[in-house]
């Protein structure tokens, strides 16, 4: 894993962590990267061993862990939680942590307060939130203290409710505006941007525009790096799932057949054996 050729130059990095730099050095070297979002320490291993760079544990656990209909109810605790399992679980990744929707609107000193918590409690490396200009101020009062951010912008859907749905963003002026929030935030001192369903042209022109790394989802090919819900990704999640995602296993599937089998074993007498029994 750690030398694997297929595998790009930042996720070979061994022995240590893979920090911020490595992922500004890969940009810098025309090299894309992976991230899938984690939410438990188990999951976040096994990415962690395949070489995927960074972890996002996404306020997305609303939706794929904690079965609400969108990312708004999550919780500071919830989340941090969550994150220190996946901490604990990795021993390279980057981990990032989702900041919860009500956790740094507020101003530059809620931004802090919770994002220490991350820190403190569940020793993340980094923390990202939604928006443009509006959260300049946290991005900048938060790198000041030394903790690196991740922005996000076109669908924040922690903004769902004023989007009017889950709809591709920044088509026609919106782009410009998207454009201009985008640098304002690498002004600021942003390490990342995520860009969410954005169309493919507005979301390489910013790509080529920012120093800083690009990581898109429904953002199309011209992004320095893709993120998915990994739960979208490995085919557990329940249909419709949105068009950007692409299945690489059916987990759903394989998993549906092991429990099935496992019921009928049990019904029938054949599960457990003197094999699972103790003499
Ligand atoms: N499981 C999961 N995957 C995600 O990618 C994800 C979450 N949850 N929760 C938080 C946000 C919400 N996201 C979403 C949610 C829905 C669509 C969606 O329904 N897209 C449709 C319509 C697009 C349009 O008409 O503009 C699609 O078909 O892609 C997209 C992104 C992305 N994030
Ligand atoms: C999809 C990514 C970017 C995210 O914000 C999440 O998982 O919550
Ligand atoms: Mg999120």
């Amino acid at each position: 894993m750690a030398n694997d050729p297929v595998l790009p130059p930042v996720a070979r990095v061994s022995g240590r962590r893979i920090t911020i730099r490595d992922l500004q050095a890969a940009k810098d070297a025309g090299e894309r990267w992976a991230t899938l979002t984690a939410y438990d320490a188990l999951t976040a291993g096994v990415f962690d061993g395949a070489g995927i760079p960074v972890l996002l544990v996404g306020d997305s656990a609303g939706n794929v862990v904690l079965g609400h209909a969108t990312t708004l109810p999550v919780t500071v605790d919830e989340l941090v939680s969550m994150s220190a399992a996946v901490v604990r679980g990795t021993r390279r990744s980057l981990v990032v942590a989702d900041l919860p929707f009500g956790s740094y609107q507020a101003g530059p000193a809620q931004a802090l307060e919770t994002a220490a918590r991350f820190l403190k409690e569940a020793q993340v490396h980094a923390v990202k939130f939604e928006g443009g200009t509006q959260v300049v101020p946290q991005v900048h009062a938060l790198v000041e203290a030394g903790v690196p951010v991740m922005g996000h912008l076109g669908l924040t859907p922690q903004s769902v409710n004023q989007l009017g749905g889950f709809r591709v963003q920044g088509r026609g002026d919106d782009g410009e505006r998207l454009l201009d929030a985008a640098v304002a935030l690498e002004e600021a001192g942003a390490f990342a941007v995520v860009l969410e369903a954005v169309p493919a042209d507005l979301a390489e022109r910013v790509s080529k525009t920012l120093r800083i790394p690009t990581v898109g989802i429904g953002a199309g090919a011209g992004t320095d790096a893709q993120v998915l819900v990994w739960q979208d990704m490995a085919g557990l999640s329940p249909d419709p799932v949105p068009r950007f995602v692409k299945r690489y296993a059916d987990l759903r599937g394989v998993l549906d057949s092991a429990a099935r089998a496992y019921a009928a074993d049990v019904a029938s007498g054949s599960f457990p054996t003197v094999e699972q029994a103790y003499g």
